[in-house]
């Protein structure tokens, strides 16, 4: 069966709450252990769907993966890593994006891979291209069968000369998990630099790869034969601090969220100050508050890093539905990320979508048939109404616009939600919402 989440909104939150480790960086480093010749250990892991997968894709393959029980901590030994039977990786289809990124790391370990069809959040296509691309420049030789691929790599994997058509993250993770065991120097051009991305540098780092990041997105690494176990902190969630900053100015709050870090959250932090939201940055958090008053509209477009960026654009779109004007927001990164809107539309938001490129970044998605672009006018009340959640980020604006709005919402589908926010109802009873949770 599952839940459904009755909110009764109209109640400002406010207290505090805890982020830990990112969901963007800790599934990959749990993958980066399998290239160590011992184990490893990674500190403030969240309780969240995609470890819970990568768990239990690391131990179908013979990795043991230990959970403190008081800090969570994990300790992950591959010593004993060995080929899985493709019915049970089979049973993680779907799940999770992070299957992909085992292909180096299998490769190394045990000499071929099978991953099943991706999962994620279904926000555009999400192909895999750039990721068999580069494996096959590896050396790697891709088949695809009904169900998923299988790789394997029979002279091993070779340093290469690769240059991405955009920077994604997910095939820079590639890259890095690919080069840092392969045999002789990788150089990647046009590479992504979110933090998550130099956190798992820092990781393999401490392995002992030897990786080198330009000023130009141009990353080097000289692979090595082995490497060690690592013992690393992961670094914050950035993405739930953002949205639970939006969350305190769409409901006139004040969220003290405790482990954000402002080096990673520049971006963010510009725009909810432009936007008129209140915070004081401290050395163990940073409280966000709504001041009181009118919010101002924006302009905003989304962008790589350091870029605003794409996971912070849905909550912050339901915080300009308050704001008093007229705002632009352009999402140049996934072609299809307004779709949580219709919802915030029934609920009252006036929010129409537009298929041109409304900013000045040029974007990939203009002249197509994509509405990316959305014009949002405000302020407008929200109503109460009947909804389910169609991915991560889309499911916790809509958390948080029912708990703005007048009267009651029955949400359905939070279960999306906990991929990327770990126990995210209590957090939600602690701030002082007003909802049940049935059929849990
Ligand atoms: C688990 C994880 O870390 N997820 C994050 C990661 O996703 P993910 O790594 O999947 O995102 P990418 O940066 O790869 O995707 C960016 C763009 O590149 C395109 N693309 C990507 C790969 C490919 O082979 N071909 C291709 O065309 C995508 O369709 C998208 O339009 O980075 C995104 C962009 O910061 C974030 O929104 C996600 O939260
Ligand atoms: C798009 C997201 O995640 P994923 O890549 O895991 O689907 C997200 O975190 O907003």
């Amino acid at each position: 069966m599952s839940s459904v989440l009755t909110i009764r909104g109209g109640v400002p939150l406010s207290g505090r709450v805890t982020v830990r480790g990112a969901k963007n960086l800790v599934p990959k480093a749990m993958v980066a252990a399998l290239l160590g010749s011992e184990p490893s250990v990674l500190r403030n892991v969240p309780e969240i769907k995609d470890v819970e997968v990568v768990t239990s894709l690391l131990q179908l393959h013979g990795v043991s993966v230990e959970k403190d029980p008081v800090t969570g901590d994990l300790t992950l030994d591959p010593s004993n890593a060995t080929k899985a039977s493709h019915t049970e990786i089979d049973a993680h289809a779907g799940d999770s994006r992070i299957p992909i990124l085992l292909c180096g790391p299998l490769i190394h370990a045990i000499g071929a891979a099978f991953i099943p069809d991706l999962g994620g959040c279904r926000i555009g296509d999400r192909p895999i291209d750039f990721h068999l691309r580069v494996l096959r420049e590896f050396g790697a030789v891709v088949e695809k069968t009904s169900n998923g691929i299988h790789i394997s790599a029979p002279e091993g994997l070779k340093g290469a000369r690769i240059t991405l058509d955009y920077p994604s993250v997910g095939a820079t993770e590639q890259v890095l998990l690919s080069a840092t065991r392969a045999e002789g120097i990788t150089e990647l051009r046009g590479a992504a630099m979110e933090p998550e991305i130099v956190d798992l540098i820092a990781v393999l780092q401490k392995m002992g790869a030897i990786i080198g990041i330009q000023t130009d997105r141009t990353i080097r690494i000289e692979g090595v034969a082995e490497l060690r176990g690592y013992d690393h902190s992961a670094l914050p969630d950035r993405n739930e601090a953002a949205s639970w900053a939006s969350a305190a100015l769409v409901t006139q709050g004040d969220i003290f969220v405790a482990g954000a870090a402002q080096h990673d959250m520049m971006t963010f932090l510009n725009t909810y100050r432009k936007v008129g939201g209140g915070m004081d940055i401290m050395d163990d958090g940073i409280r966000f508050y709504h001041p009181g008053g009118k919010l101002n509209p924006l302009v905003l477009e989304t962008d790589v890093h350091p870029g605003f960026m794409t996971d912070w654009q849905q909550p912050l779109v339901v915080a300009l539905t308050q704001a008093d004007g007229v705002s632009i927001v352009h999402e140049t990164v996934y072609e299809n990320r307004f779709g949580f809107t219709q919802a915030l539309s029934r609920m009252g938001a006036g929010i129409q979508l537009h298929r041109e490129c409304l900013g000045s970044v040029p974007c990939r998605f203009g002249q197509r048939n994509f509405l990316h672009s959305a014009v949002i006018s405000g302020p407008t009340r929200l109503t109460g109404t009947d909804i389910d959640v169609p991915d991560l980020r889309g499911g916790f604006s809509h958390l948080i616009a029912a708990l703005a709005a007048t009267g009651v919402s029955r949400v359905t589908g939070t279960e999306v939600i906990q991929r990327g926010y770990e126990r995210f109802t209590d957090k939600l009873a602690g701030l002082g919402a007003d909802f049940d949770l049935t059929g849990v």
